[in-house]
Formats: structure tokens, sequence, C-alpha cells
């Protein structure tokens, strides 16, 4: 039996300081950011049907897809929107399952899916454990004003683009409390993984 452990939050809530401890600890992670990115790629099925769908224009140079210029485009069109989630959200899903797969052929007994959006994509029944990386909203601010440089408002906007993080505790299997320091965080995820029998090889 496999043990698949959706790790989620809020934005800026520390799942990537989390996610790097669990890879540090020897657990693979396929992550849905990295997955997202490599999909749209060239040479990819994906990148096809969205430069058919949106034109040359989204392009940069070199080819790629200019994110900043495409971004604007489905930011403020919900429309637009809707079509490349319906051309990115397929292709996300394949590829993350097929590393899935990739990974209990190898073997695998524990295996991290690192989803920011698994409650609003409704993907919770993808694993067996749910963590959520928890922080209050005064923290949460703080983090992303600092480390992307927004203003309140920018990072507010941001937050409240996201389910409430209350609501996702609330529904996890297990809760971590980032809003310490990350070796408080680090302890917790041990006594999490050791009750859930994750470490074991
Ligand atoms: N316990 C902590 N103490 C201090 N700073 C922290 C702690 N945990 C995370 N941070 C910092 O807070 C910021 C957000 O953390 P991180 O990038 O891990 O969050 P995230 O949930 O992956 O964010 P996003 O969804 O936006 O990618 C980072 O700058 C990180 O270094």
């Amino acid at each position: 039996m496999v043990l698949t452990i959706g790790l989620t939050g809020g934005i800026a809530s520390g799942k990537s300081t989390v996610s790097a401890m669990m890879r540090q600890l020897g657990l693979p992670v396929i992550d849905a950011d990295e997955a997202a990115r490599a999909v749209v790629r060239p040479g990819e099925d994906a990148y096809r049907q969205i430069v058919a769908a949106f034109g040359p224009g989204i392009l940069q140079k070199n080819g790629d897809i200019d994110r900043a210029k495409l971004g604007a485009i489905v930011f403020s069109d919900e429309a637009e929107r809707t079509k490349l989630n319906a051309i990115v959200h397929p292709a996300v899903r394949r590829r993350m399952l097929a590393e899935k797969e990739e990974l209990v052929r190898a073997g695998a007994k524990t295996i991290v899916l690192d989803i920011p959006l698994l409650f609003e994509s409704g993907l919770t029944d993808w694993v067996d454990k749910v963590l959520v990386v928890f922080v209050d909203e005064e923290t949460q601010l703080r983090r992303l004003m600092a480390r992307n440089g927004f203003t309140k408002e920018e990072a507010l906007a941001r937050i409240r683009a996201q389910w409430p993080l209350a609501e996702k505790v609330k529904r996890a299997d297990a809760v971590l409390d980032n809003n310490g320091t990350i070796e408080e965080t680090r302890r917790q995820l041990l006594a999490v993984l050791e009750t859930w029998g994750a470490l074991e090889k």
C-alpha cells in the first residue's frame, strides 16, 4: 500500500518550506506548480493548444509563453481564464498522475503531492491524508509582503482569492502551525509523519 499525502495551505503559509523538509527526509514530492510550468513548455501539447487558442502574440521572442502577457489576458476576463484552465488543468493532472505512477513502479511507499490549491481544485480524493500548513493572517500578510515586495492591499487581494485558511484547517487530517520558527515546524512535521508511518522504508 502506498501512502499519498497532500500538502497544502495558503499563499505564503510555508508549503515550499515544508515540502523542502519532506524532500530532505527522503520523501518524493510531486510539485503541482512545477508540473504547471512543465506542461506549457515548447513541444508540449498544452503549449500548442495555448498558442492555437490565444495566438502567437502571447509568445516571447525565444518561443516561450510570455506568462505575464497571458496572465494579463486571463486576469480580467473570465471566459479567457476558463479557456486557459480547460487546456492547462487536465495536462497538469495527467502529468502529476504519470509522475505518481512512475514512483509507485519504482517502489515508493510514501508519495507527497504538493498542491497549493488542493481544496479549491477538488483534488482531495487523490490523497489519503491532507496536511495543511497554517499561519495566522497577520503572519501570512507579513511574510507575503516581505517575500514578494507587495503592498498590504496587493497581499490581501491574493490572500482573499483563495479559500480561507481556517476552512482548509477544518478539513485537514493534520495541521502544522508555522507561526513559530522553522525548527518548531520541523518538529511538528516529524511527529505527524511518525504517526502516519510515512517514514517507514
Ligand atoms: N517558520 C517560518 N519562520 C519565518 N519565515 C518563514 C517560516 N516559514 C516560511 N517562512 C518564509 O515565509 C515565506 C513564505 O514561505 P513559503 O514560500 O514556504 O510559502 P508557500 O506556502 O510555499 O508560498 P506560495 O504558496 O506563495 O508559494 C518565505 O519567504 C519563507 O522563507
